[in-house]
């Protein structure tokens, strides 16, 4: 194997995962992009960061994007080298929206984009390394396939992924509270119990199964299809502003649930602009992305 590409450039989603009742399985991709290029150098690797990120993530072979591109080339048997990287990047670090998985996926593709025989590192080949890489293969199976999708660790210890059918027409408002609220995952996973009652258990299984339904075509399941009880309440006291908002649209009837492990809350629905504008005078910021049904994109 051989690097054989002086430059390679890759578009990759944002995610959101759980979506209420799929705790560590469901995932979506929005058409809400960082974008990285790259080119190989003699020396030492050099990246420039712009937007999200920038002034605080590593800028040499300590970020994570140019360790997953390095990770990438090792799995694939080629050769190492410096690196010239440049990061373009919206997608809010700790925010509950993919960031880590997606730069995962960005440093796998940049190595499938640089080499030889990109089929070395296929879709599928992608998906296990970011997965092994990141951990949460709920956020890296929308960030390369794109859509909705169902992610699980076989008991083999791989892990899985199959697309879920979406209505692609489905609108999807993400609120990102002021930065000061981010969260890294590793906190709001510290926060939830070792055990569940086997009711909770129940009602997340029926629920997930609804939301599988709603997300096919039956928007008057998204209300019954959005409910949860296995995590959000549990992060309740790491994520009081995201909850608050949570209940306070899901009581006037938006299917509303935490995005990832927050703070961004995700609603399945488009917003009414005198609740957009009451967020946004509070410092949220509410996109309307749409769905991405194309995942991570070299070119
Ligand atoms: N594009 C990037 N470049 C370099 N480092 C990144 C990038 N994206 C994320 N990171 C690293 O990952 C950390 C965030 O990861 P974390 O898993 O806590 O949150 P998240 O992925 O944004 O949220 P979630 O997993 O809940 O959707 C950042 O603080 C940063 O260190
Ligand atoms: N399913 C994970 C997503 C984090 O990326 C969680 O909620 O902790």
């Amino acid at each position: 194997m051989r690097l054989i590409r002086e430059y390679a450039h890759v578009r990759v989603p944002a995610t959101t995962a759980n979506m209420g009742p799929g705790f560590d399985s469901f995932g979506m991709a929005f058409r809400f992009y960082d974008e990285v290029e790259v080119r190989p150098i003699t020396g030492a690797t050099r990246v420039v960061v712009e937007g999200v990120g920038a002034g605080s993530v590593p800028t040499d072979d300590d970020n994570l994007v140019v360790r997953a591109l390095r990770a990438g080339l090792d799995a694939a048997g080629a050769p190492q080298a410096g690196f010239e990287m440049r990061c373009v990047n919206r997608i809010p670090h700790g925010g509950g929206m993919g960031s880590s998985a997606s730069a995962a996926v960005a440093g796998l593709m940049l190595a499938r984009g640089l080499i030889s025989e990109p089929e070395a590192l296929g879709d599928d080949a992608v998906f296990a390394l970011a997965t092994d890489f990141e951990g949460h293969p709920d956020n890296v199976a929308p960030a390369v396939f794109g859509g909705a999708t169902v992610a699980w660790t076989q008991s083999d210890g791989l892990p899985r992924m199959a697309p879920m059918p979406v209505d692609e027409s489905l609108p999807v408002s993400l609120l990102i509270p002021p930065s000061s609220t981010r969260l890294s995952t590793q906190e709001a996973r510290q926060v939830l119990p070792v055990s569940v009652p086997r009711a909770d258990a129940l009602f997340n299984t029926s629920r997930a199964a609804v939301l599988m339904l709603a997300l096919a075509g039956r928007p008057d399941l998204l209300m019954a299809g959005t409910e949860d009880r296995l995590h959000q309440e549990y992060r309740r006291s790491v994520l009081p502003a995201s909850m608050a908002v949570m209940d306070s649209l899901r009581e006037q009837g938006y299917p509303a649930v935490i995005s990832g492990a927050g703070p961004t809350v995700l609603v399945l629905a488009e917003l009414e602009e005198a609740t957009r504008q009451t967020l946004a005078n509070h410092g949220w910021t509410v996109l309307a992305p749409g769905i991405d049904t194309t995942g991570a994109v070299l070119g």
